[in-house]
């Protein structure tokens, strides 16, 4: 069995979890508030932020130059398709540029960068694929699930099809190659490693629905 197969039948609890979230349910109804979808994208602009970077630290450490070449590139996509979806979104929502940079990350998006920042300065590009992975893949599974929809919200019906794309696909399938390539290569504990990295991101992306549904906050001791 490949190695991606093995993360994905692993993960199948918590995706389908993410999958009925009442968020992910929300958008695909068009009942979501807009409230929520507005604290999920400051939250989510920030996370973009530090994937993008994580991304560069995998072409960084990327032993093959055409790995690091793809890697790179990947940079450029989270920046010019996600980061110009959400700034498209901002500005339908009202909110500004400066919003978008004083905007202090509430603690799930705080702990799950960190998670796959960890990974990233301490791993090899195959720990980087592993816990990133969970953002394309998901994310696409879940826009695949919800192609039927029409939302009344213009907002939803974007978000939508955005992620469950024929180009989008390719991305990532291109990943899920290059994670099972490295596999192949490195030792069963680094697979270890990985697989947990993958389990861990997995955990995050639906704790993500959650700070965005409840908006989640840090405490206030008051
Ligand atoms: C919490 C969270 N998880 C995943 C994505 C989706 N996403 C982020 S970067 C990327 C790959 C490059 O385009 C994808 C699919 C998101 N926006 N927010």
């Amino acid at each position: 069995m490949k190695f991606s197969d093995q993360l994905r039948e692993a993960v199948e609890v918590s995706w389908e979890a993410s999958f009925n979230h009442p968020f992910v349910q929300g958008i695909a109804k068009g009942t979501l508030p807009l409230a929520c979808f507005r604290h999920y994208l400051l939250n989510d602009a920030y996370y973009l932020s530090q994937f993008a970077r994580v991304q560069a630290l995998g072409a960084a450490k990327a032993e093959d130059l055409a790995d690091s070449n793809r890697m790179a590139a990947h940079v450029q996509s989270t920046y010019n398709a996600e980061l110009s979806l959400h700034e498209k979104f901002a500005a339908q929502l009202g909110i500004t540029h400066e919003q978008i940079i004083a905007f202090e990350p509430s603690p799930t998006a705080y702990a799950y960068t960190t998670h796959m920042m960890s990974a990233a300065y301490s791993g090899h590009l195959g720990d980087i694929i592993a816990a990133i992975l969970p953002c394309y893949w998901l994310y696409h599974e879940i826009g695949e699930r919800l192609q039927s929809y029409t939302p009344d919200e213009p907002i939803y019906r974007e978000w939508i099809s955005a992620y469950g794309g024929e180009g989008f696909r390719v991305l990532v399938d291109e990943q899920i190659a290059r994670l099972d390539k490295i596999a192949d290569q490195v030792s069963e504990a680094d697979r270890a490693r990985m697989k947990r990295h993958f389990v861990i991101s997995s955990h995050y992306e639906f704790k993500f629905w959650e700070m965005a549904y409840t908006h989640e906050q840090w405490p206030t001791y008051s």
